[in-house]
């Protein structure tokens, strides 16, 4: 891991969740691993109003609940501390931001890390420009969801791109910065044996599953005016289907994965409202048992009786093109729900003719389940012989690779990777301004469609598998969610 460029990080919502859980500690793990070298900064700025000596103690603390224990040694910690400073600032008013200037070092590269709601993009960009701080080799980021339907994920874009040019724009989809997803990208081309099976002549279907036990925690205000679809679906659930589904780049580089996903997200069928009635599931926890104990329902986590945010919701795809013709991709995703576990299941077909007429046992389909997250890993299911003198008895086992076993060592944390690639200027892992709004424009229909029929969530209890209609979503098409049982 080689150190970056000097480079001056500054962190728009240095006090939020995001920055507090993910972003802060991420730096930290860099710093420790020798990746920023000296006089590399990091500013917070929010418009709490603290000073630096009140800022660098609360991300101690934060630190400190956020890092594992074993990683937060003296030494780093107090060189990390002194990396930063921390501005008040009104984000969206138009005074204070001399005091920004003030704490930028001359010869780093600025990061502008948007850790804050997506209509504060635009004001900040344009404060940025106004009080020249943005040099050639700054960069934003944006994190997602970028606005909450086309036209406002336009008008950021539109916004933005006044003052940063698009290779200075990094859209971050931290799902794509996990080991497991790029290693997706690998497990698929670095490889010869799945490519020749991976169309519509040998795969029946595809399940890709994003399972929270969590519930909205403190993030109710954000949730409660997005939902399911808007926070995970549109980004993280299409990214990954796009790695999934995309065809070979010819290289790995910064516009022809990306182009590749592009294609995807434009074959993509789009939605009628028929189809969203048909082919989209919402469901909203209500109270229930998560890991034994009692936790309470969505409405009143949000303090909001009436709510008819979807915190669950399940959609059945299509991606129209000659390798993926009439192979459903089902979509699921949900908090709350019996267990934390995000997977792609790959369902092949079945075998052509039954060879074992007489045999004991049934065939199963075999499956490449590739686990995302928790316990990384790859798992093919098969059909082999039970050791045996008599008959032929069928039994389903499994190949399984677990990437900690196999490498020796935990998975850095997404954001670690992927605040580099910024630093770096590598834009490769971040979303491009057009597969993001391809995105909204396929998701677009489905919103409008709930919102004109009214459409309210069906209820499930926390902590069980989210509601029975997303079952009979794929049941219906003779098949079943992969529950991780059969093997
Ligand atoms: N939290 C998460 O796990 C994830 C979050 N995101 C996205 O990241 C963004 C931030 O999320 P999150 O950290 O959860 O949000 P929080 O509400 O926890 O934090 C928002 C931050 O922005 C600051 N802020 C808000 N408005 C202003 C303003 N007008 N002027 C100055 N500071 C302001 C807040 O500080 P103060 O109120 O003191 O001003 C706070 O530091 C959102 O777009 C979210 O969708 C994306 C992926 C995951
Ligand atoms: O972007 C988001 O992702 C998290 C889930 O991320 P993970 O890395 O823990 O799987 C989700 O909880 C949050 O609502 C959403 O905004």
């Amino acid at each position: 891991m080689s150190p970056v460029a000097p480079c001056t990080v500054v962190v728009f919502g240095g006090t939020g969740d995001l920055a507090v859980r993910k972003l802060l500690p991420a730096l930290y793990l860099r710093d420790r691993d020798g990746q920023l070298p000296p006089g590399s900064r990091i500013v917070g700025a929010a418009r709490a109003g603290l000073d630096t000596d009140g800022y660098r103690d609360k991300i101690r603390g934060e630190l400190a609940r956020f890092v594992p224990a074993p990683l937060l040694d003296a030494g780093t910690l107090t060189r990390f501390l002194d990396r930063l400073d921390y501005v008040s600032l009104d984000f969206a008013g138009g005074d204070d931001w001399s005091a920004l200037h003030d704490v930028l070092t001359p010869d780093s590269v600025r990061v502008f890390y948007l850790a804050c709601a997506p209509s504060l993009f635009g004001p900040i960009s344009h404060h940025l420009a106004r009080h020249g701080l943005v040099e050639p080799t700054s960069r934003v980021v944006l994190e997602k969801p970028i606005g909450r339907d086309l036209a406002s994920a336009r008008a950021i874009n539109d916004a933005v791109g006044e003052v940063f040019d698009e290779s200075q724009i990094f859209r971050i989809d931290h799902y794509l910065g996990k080991e497991s997803v790029q290693n997706l990208l690998v497990t698929r081309f670095a490889n010869t044996l799945l490519e020749p099976l991976w169309n519509s002549t040998w795969i029946d279907h595809v399940q890709i599953t994003v399972s929270e036990s969590l519930g909205v925690g403190t993030r109710g205000g954000y949730y409660d005016t997005s939902g399911a679809l808007r926070d995970m679906l549109q980004n993280h659930l299409l990214q990954v289907l796009c790695l999934v589904a995309m065809e070979p780049p010819t290289i790995v580089d910064r516009e022809t994965v990306r182009d590749e996903k592009l294609k995807v997200l434009q074959a993509l069928r789009p939605m009628t409202a028929d189809d969203v009635e048909r082919f989209t599931v919402t469901g909203q926890y209500g109270p229930g048992l998560v890991d034994g104990g009692a936790v309470p329902g969505y409405r009143d986590e949000v303090e909001n009786p009436d709510s008819r945010t979807e915190t669950f919701v399940a959609v059945r795809a299509e991606v129209r093109n000659w390798r993926w013709a009439g192979v459903p991709f089902y979509l699921r995703t949900g908090k709350r729900l019996e267990k934390r576990s995000s997977e792609i299941v790959v369902q092949f077909k079945d075998v052509p003719h039954p060879m074992f007429p007489r045999a004991e046992g049934a065939t199963e389909p075999n499956r490449l389940v590739i686990r995302l997250q928790p316990d990384e890993g790859i798992c093919l299911h098969m059909t082999a012989k039970e050791p045996g003198p008599g008959g032929i008895r069928l039994r389903p086992v499994s190949l399984d690779l677990n990437y900690v076993d196999a490498f020796d060592r935990p998975s850095p944390d997404a954001y670690e990777r992927l605040l580099m690639d910024v630093v770096r200027g590598d834009p490769t892992l971040f979303m491009r301004r057009d597969e993001v709004e391809t995105a909204w424009a396929w998701v677009e229909p489905i919103l409008q469609t709930w919102d004109r029929t009214g459409r309210v969530p069906r209820r499930y209890p926390a902590g069980t598998s989210g509601p029975t209609d997303a079952t009979t979503l794929i049941e219906r098409d003779g098949r079943a969610w992969y529950e991780g049982t059969s093997v």
